[in-house]
């Protein structure tokens, strides 16, 4: 059901706010959304699914039990799918079906997450980036049409980041032509697939491949677990939903096992390597890894996922501090807006920053990521360890980056950030979660790290390495960099940085090994620093890709436009200079006096960005049904929709709750 909003004037401070903006919104939320063409695109769809779809709830999700939670996302869920798959993909295309559109209007339904959720993200990407023709024209329109609904079941109970320890196996069976799936251990059940405990009919699920006596290892399979008409599991299958957990509490994250369940063999997802009617197992792939295809593609997607969810913290964080006021800073005068504190503009502007870094980075990342797979196609798999390291270290560094701004913007909103009203934890326990899914932050960056020291040795040697790491060709033999303050020479120091971690690693390697260790006893002991050279070469690309996208994309933009970017790109640049100050003096021939003058253009710049904090984050042009917060709502009418949350609460039903009779009063009166 469809609550009314009441309409209110927007805050004055709020409204002084709009006023002191020197520069064209609309220019920036085109920059951000990839052109006008595509704003408008989105505008259009957001108004399709909001004028349509039942987004808003009576009761807040937060106050309904686990299972009435469920049942209302399935309902949400069911509505927004058939907008999405009626109205939206005639808009998008239904080749965009992942669009960052559908998945930003998805959170006008789901102030948590859909059920369908990975359905759409994971399931679809995988029957397109897994089949053979036959099998995508068998499915895909299914799936596509929701006559299926899928779950990608790969993590174990056992093992979630070593994916070639996983225990399920995939047996082929010749005479009946089948794979039975079995799941020998407690430890081989699958855990955590979204959708898979209570919605999903099918699921994809990675299982070790047996034929003719020999274990090929982990394959991808198509599996019906339900009866499409029942629901019912089918026999053989164990499914269920895994428990409450810190986030994801409106999707049901499954596990499964197999006892000796058996499947066609035309399910065993064929396009990189296939067993015959006979079961001799023939492997098409020119490179072994790409049945990870669906995990690099997500990893990729997550980058702008990482800037939406900052750019829903800073606008709720920013328009709450505009219209917030606390402490007289002289006697008998009024209290400032919490945004004119620097410290606040310290914790809020490098959001606003990010979020803009991301996005800019992300749609480069697309591109190659499009490319990659396209000569991926044409049987050239050479830029593909290149994407693998990219991808890798950038959905490390963006989730665990944007993690930890989202908790500065909950710290920013005081006690009220801590409400559920406000949405930033509902933000943060969604972020916080993606640190780990899709390969653990260290883990990650730890196959950055072989990448790069691959690279470095490449280099040493005199030989050119492929663009990510180019500058190992200028930098690898050169001891310090000479610092330099303009954006050039910080981007320079970063990758200045980055060489000297990696040398560095290079150099420990070969030291333990030189004194008596393995390589593995080497590498493992150097893991501390391997996982920060890697964080310092994905800052590095961060920094050179967001300053070279700012440039190209702001060309044809008015003076404004340009300076405000320029600002926010040159404030990111000084941000993680400042947090790196001991990288710096290491790598670079910064002086202490450098550094105080960084300090002091930095304090600056968030001076002269401060007058148009408000309208920056107007710029991200998110709908008050997106932003689901008491806080951030565009009037800026906070302390009005604290109190109607309030309302709302469940204890506030009765006047009196029957816990007083039953146990307070007889505490009272000495008769408990
Ligand atoms: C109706 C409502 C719907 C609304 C929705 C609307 C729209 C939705 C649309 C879109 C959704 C968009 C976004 C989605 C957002 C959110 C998603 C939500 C939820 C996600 C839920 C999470 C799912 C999961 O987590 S799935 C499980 C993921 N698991 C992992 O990531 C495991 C991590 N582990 C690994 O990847 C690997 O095990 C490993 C660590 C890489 C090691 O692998 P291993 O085989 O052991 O290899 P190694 O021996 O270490 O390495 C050998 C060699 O191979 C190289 N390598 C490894 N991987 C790759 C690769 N992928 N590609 C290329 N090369 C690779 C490795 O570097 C090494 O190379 P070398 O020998 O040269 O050094
Ligand atoms: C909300 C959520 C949704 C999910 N959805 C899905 C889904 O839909 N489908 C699915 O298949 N999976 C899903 N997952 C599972 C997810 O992909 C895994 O949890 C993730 O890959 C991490 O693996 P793990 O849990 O085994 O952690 P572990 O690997 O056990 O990690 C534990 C710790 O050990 C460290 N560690 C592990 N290996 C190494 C190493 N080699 N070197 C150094 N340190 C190491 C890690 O850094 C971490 O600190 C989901 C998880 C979550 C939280």
């Amino acid at each position: 059901m469809k609550a009314n909003r009441p309409k209110r004037d927007v805050h004055p401070d709020l409204a002084r706010e709009r006023l002191k903006c020197n520069f064209n919104i609309e220019e920036v939320t085109n920059i951000i959304d990839g052109g006008k063409d595509k704003t408008l695109e989105r505008k259009k769809i957001e108004d399709i699914a909001l004028n349509n779809g039942a987004c808003l709830d009576e009761i807040p999700d937060e106050c309904l039990s686990i299972k009435e939670r469920y049942e209302n996302a399935i309902r949400k869920s069911c509505i927004y799918s058939n907008i999405v798959r009626n109205e939206m993909l005639e808009i998008t295309g239904m080749e965009n079906f992942e669009s960052p559109v559908l998945r930003r209007t998805a959170d006008a339904f789901f102030k948590d997450i859909s059920p369908f959720m990975l359905h759409l993200g994971m399931f679809v990407p995988t029957l397109i980036g897994q089949s053979t023709p036959e099998q995508m024209a068998e499915w895909l329109p299914k799936a596509l049409d929701m006559k299926i609904i899928g779950a990608y079941a790969q993590t174990e109970l056992g093992h979630g980041t070593f994916i070639r320890g996983l225990e399920t196996t995939a047996t082929y069976d010749p005479d009946k032509e089948e794979f039975v799936l079995h799941s020998p251990t407690i430890t081989s059940y699958k855990w955590w697939a979204g959708g898979l405990g209570k919605t999903a009919n099918h699921c994809v699920v990675m299982a070790q491949l047996y034929t003719q006596g020999e274990c090929h290892g982990t394959h991808l399979f198509i599996v019906q677990i339900r009866d499409l008409d029942t629901h019912m599991p089918l026999p053989g299958i164990k499914v269920g939903e895994i428990g409450p957990r810190m986030g994801f509490s409106s999707a049901d994250n499954g596990f499964l096992g197999f006892n000796s369940f058996r499947i066609p063999r035309q399910n065993m997802l064929m396009k990189h390597a296939k067993v015959e009617k006979d079961g001799c197992y023939v492997k098409s792939a020119k490179h072994g890894k790409l049945t990870y295809g669906t995990m690099v593609f997500i990893r990729v997607t997550l980058v702008s996922e990482m800037s939406f969810n900052l750019s829903k913290a800073a606008t709720i964080a920013i328009r709450y501090s505009a219209v917030r006021r606390q402490t007289e800073l002289r006697p008998n005068e009024p209290e400032p807006q919490i945004l004119d504190y620097p410290t606040q503009q310290h914790k809020l502007f490098i959001c606003i920053a990010t979020a803009h870094a991301f996005q800019l980075t992300s749609k480069w990342l697309w591109d190659t990521f499009q490319a990659v797979m396209a000569d991926v196609r044409k049987g050239n798999v050479d830029a593909l360890p290149e994407l693998h390291a990219l991808s890798s270290c950038l959905k490390a560094v963006s989730t665990s980056d944007a993690l930890s701004h989202i908790e500065q913007c909950r710290f920013a909103c005081g006690g009220h950030g801590y409400m559920l009203s406000s949405n930033l934890p509902f933000i943060y326990s969604f972020v916080a979660a993606t640190r780990t899914y899709e390969g653990d932050y260290t883990v990650l960056l730890l196959q950055t790290a072989r990448f790069l020291v691959k690279a470095w040795e490449q280099a040493e040697s005199g030989n050119n390495v492929t663009p990510t790491v180019a500058y190992l060709n200028r930098t690898a033999n050169t001891k310090r960099v000479v610092w330099d303050n303009t954006h050039e020479g910080i981007i320079q120091s970063f990758q200045a940085i980055a060489a000297g971690k990696i040398g560095q690693c290079v150099r420990s390697i070969r030291d333990r090994i030189k004194s008596g260790m393995d390589y593995e006893d080497a590498w493992l002991m150097t893991t501390v620093q391997l996982v920060a050279a890697a964080e310092a070469h994905c800052r590095a690309v961060l920094v050179n890709t967001y300053w070279n996208e700012m440039i190209r994309l702001t060309k044809s933009s008015s003076a404004n436009v340009k300076t405000v970017m320029h600002q926010l790109a040159v404030l990111y640049l000084m941000y993680w200079a400042l947090e790196k100050t001991g990288d710096l003096l290491k790598y670079s021939s910064v002086s202490k006096q450098d550094l105080d003058d960084l300090q002091r253009r930095y304090e600056e710049l968030l001076a002269a960005l401060r007058p148009n904090a408000v309208s920056l984050v107007d710029a991200f042009d998110l709908r008050d049904e997106i932003l689901h917060s008491s806080l951030g709502s565009y009037d800026g009418c906070v302390y009005e929709r604290l109190m109607e949350e309030a309302q709302k609460s469940p204890l506030n039903a009765e006047p009196v709750n029957p816990s007083f009779h039953k146990y307070i009063k007889p505490l009272m009166q000495g008769k408990l």
